[in-house]
């Protein structure tokens, strides 16, 4: 019961803001069963004046008959038609302002909730969950109102006339409902498993041509197709039961409602004739089992789409209420920009992942001052793209570990801070936008001028002007590739542009060639003298000319110091590292 009601107040509380349009929607449903109880009534009486007084009948009274006839349908067919521009516009608007809530609220969640999650299932109550809410608030609403109301008319209208043969008349109803069940029940399952075909059907799609190169490397073209043939036929299967079943229902619904006709017809007949029935008493019971026909064949999936609505709402709800872990405590405060100085200190910094055994970073200690060039190196699964997401504080960190000019950074402002670093991660990720658009991603408002400026210190100026068009070409789904190196260094422009002090470069340059990356790292050191710039790099020639060095293993820092320093403890980690890369060079 409880459950029941936390449902009903949810709904409640989606219709709030559309109060005015559902009363609208419900109130011309209520118009429109009036009249739509009103009609059979009034052709009863015209049917048996009639039959009483067809020799006195004068050619005006059949026109009144028939234009109010005519006026009456034309009446319910316009209310009709508002109730469900205003029911099905609720559906849609809250349809629209989900999806809004929905998105707005994904991006206030920290990184560490979406990989967790499959893209597909936040996909799915995006789209599908929100479309099963929108139809409970419109489909299933309006059908749910229309059938009490139809039902609620009706049925005392037919009892006032017969309830004898009404009750006879309407005993098939009971099966009606029945078949009406049973066949929703199965309709639903047979749509599912559609969708969840189309849904396999359209991975595999994607997948393939994802990895095109690689089918057609190993000659893979017939077994992606016999598989494609095998998911399709599937697909087929399922489209073709679920029409068997919509097929069967709809014929039988008639084939019932005739029956009740029979009875209506048997029963009725041999009362006409001994004048306990009217012929207009007949024909308006006639017409009011018709009415109900509609409504009784509905009521199956309008219960469907309520029942599947509710999930869906238990699963939106799930969603909303999912608290960001990262986000501003009561007692932070904002950064002033031209303030920072880019002191980054850690003290016993300590974190780790979700069900992980050992932590990521184990009690870091370290301290980098204002415009030093700072690198981070180590084995791979060291912790040092942990330690980068760390500092914008993309991870939970606790209390009292991490400092920026002194400052604790979880008593900073996010906004604020993450305005004071540039941050350039491993993945260089481009939007389906132009050149222009992704490097200037991080200050929409700036010059053409500022984005040449940019992508020149990143090295990638003159490849720019060699596209297609320009700064103008599209890159990403929508455009053309870029090679690795290439992403990489749009990204590093991206990052210049927005001039923050802080500058982290995660393995930013490793696609780039040797040379290049020298002279990036050239330019970066010259034109980001006043910056503090972290870049943590595989690459350790890259790494000789930092401030200090910071040697990573297991979450821990082992090493410290300059490049020189380092190499001189031939022992240590960096100095085996470097032996080792040295050896690569030699051998590649
Ligand atoms: N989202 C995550 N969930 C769980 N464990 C993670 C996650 N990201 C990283 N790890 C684990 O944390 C450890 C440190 O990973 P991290 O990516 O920081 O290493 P890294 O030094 O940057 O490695 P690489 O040089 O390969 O980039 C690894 O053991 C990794 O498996």
């Amino acid at each position: 019961m409880a459950r029941s009601r936390s449902h009903l107040q949810q709904l409640a509380h989606y219709l709030r803001p559309y109060q005015r349009q559902v009363a609208l929607g419900i109130g011309s449903l209520m118009l429109v069963n009036g009249f739509g109880v009103f009609l059979p009534w009034y052709i009863k009486l015209v049917i048996d004046d009639l039959s009483q007084n067809l020799a006195s009948l004068q050619a005006q009274r059949i026109v009144l008959y028939a234009l109010t006839v005519l006026v009456v349908s034309s009446l319910m067919m316009g209310i009709r038609i508002a109730s469900r521009v205003w029911m099905f516009g609720v559906g849609r608007q809250v349809e629209f302002h989900l999806k809004q809530a929905i998105f707005e609220h994904l991006l206030t969640l920290q990184p560490s909730y979406f990989a967790q999650q499959t893209i597909g299932d936040i996909l799915t109550r995006i789209t599908s969950d929100v479309e099963n809410i929108r139809r409970l608030l419109g489909f299933a609403l309006l059908n749910l109102a229309n059938t009490i109301f139809a039902y609620g008319t009706t049925l005392p209208a037919m009892f006032w006339i017969n309830p004898r043969l009404s009750t006879l008349a309407l005993s098939v109803f009971p099966v009606m409902l029945v078949l009406v069940k049973l066949t929703s029940a199965r309709l639903q399952q047979q749509q599912l498993r559609v969708q969840q075909r189309l849904a396999e059907l359209s991975d595999l799609i994607q997948e393939d041509i994802n990895g095109i190169t690689l089918i057609k490397v190993y000659g893979q073209e017939h077994h992606e197709q016999a598989e494609f043939r095998r998911q399709n036929q599937q697909l087929l299967q399922a489209n073709l039961r679920l029409a068997l079943t919509r097929n069967l229902l709809f014929p039988s619904l008639v084939a019932l409602v005739s029956l009740s006709l029979l009875v209506l017809l048997a029963v009725g007949g041999p009362q006409i004739a001994s004048g306990v029935l009217t012929i207009g008493d007949f024909s308006a019971l006639t017409l009011y089992i018709e009415r109900l026909v509609f409504p009784t064949a509905l009521l199956g999936f309008t219960i469907t789409a309520y029942q599947r609505g509710q999930v869906s709402l238990e699963r939106i709800d799930a969603l909303l209420a999912v608290e960001p872990t990262i986000q501003d405590a009561p007692t932070a405060l904002p950064l002033l920009p031209e303030s920072v100085r880019g002191q980054i200190e850690a003290r016993g910094l300590t974190f780790s992942f979700a069900d992980a055994k050992t932590p990521a970073l184990d009690q870091l200690q370290f301290r980098i001052e204002p415009g030093q060039m700072v690198a981070i190196v180590g084995p791979i699964g060291a912790g040092k793209s942990t330690l980068a997401n760390a500092i914008p504080h993309l991870l939970e960190i606790q209390p009292g570990q991490l400092f920026l000019d002194g400052r604790d950074i979880t008593q900073i402002q996010l906004g604020s801070l993450r305005q004071a670093i540039a941050y350039v991660p491993q993945e260089s990720f481009l939007f389906s936008a132009t050149v222009r658009d992704n490097i200037r991603y991080g200050k929409p408002e700036a010059e053409d001028w500022e984005v040449e400026l940019a992508a020149k210190a990143a090295h990638i100026h003159p490849e720019i002007l060699n596209f297609p068009k320009g700064y103008d070409t599209l890159v990403g789904e929508r455009g053309i590739t870029l090679s690795g190196g290439q992403r990489q260094r749009v990204a590093l422009a991206r990052a210049l542009l927005v001039d923050a002090p802080i500058l982290i470069l995660d393995d930013s340059l490793s696609s780039v060639d040797n040379q290049t990356a020298q002279s990036i790292l050239y330019t970066l050191r010259h034109a980001t003298a006043q910056k503090t710039v972290i870049f943590i790099a595989h690459r350790l020639t890259a790494v000789v000319d930092a401030d200090q060095i910071l040697v990573m293993e297991g979450g821990r820092i082992v090493q410290r110091g300059s490049h020189a320093e380092l190499l001189a403890d031939t022992e240590g980690l960096y100095a085996s590292l470097w032996a080792k890369q040295k050896l690569e060079e030699v051998l590649v």
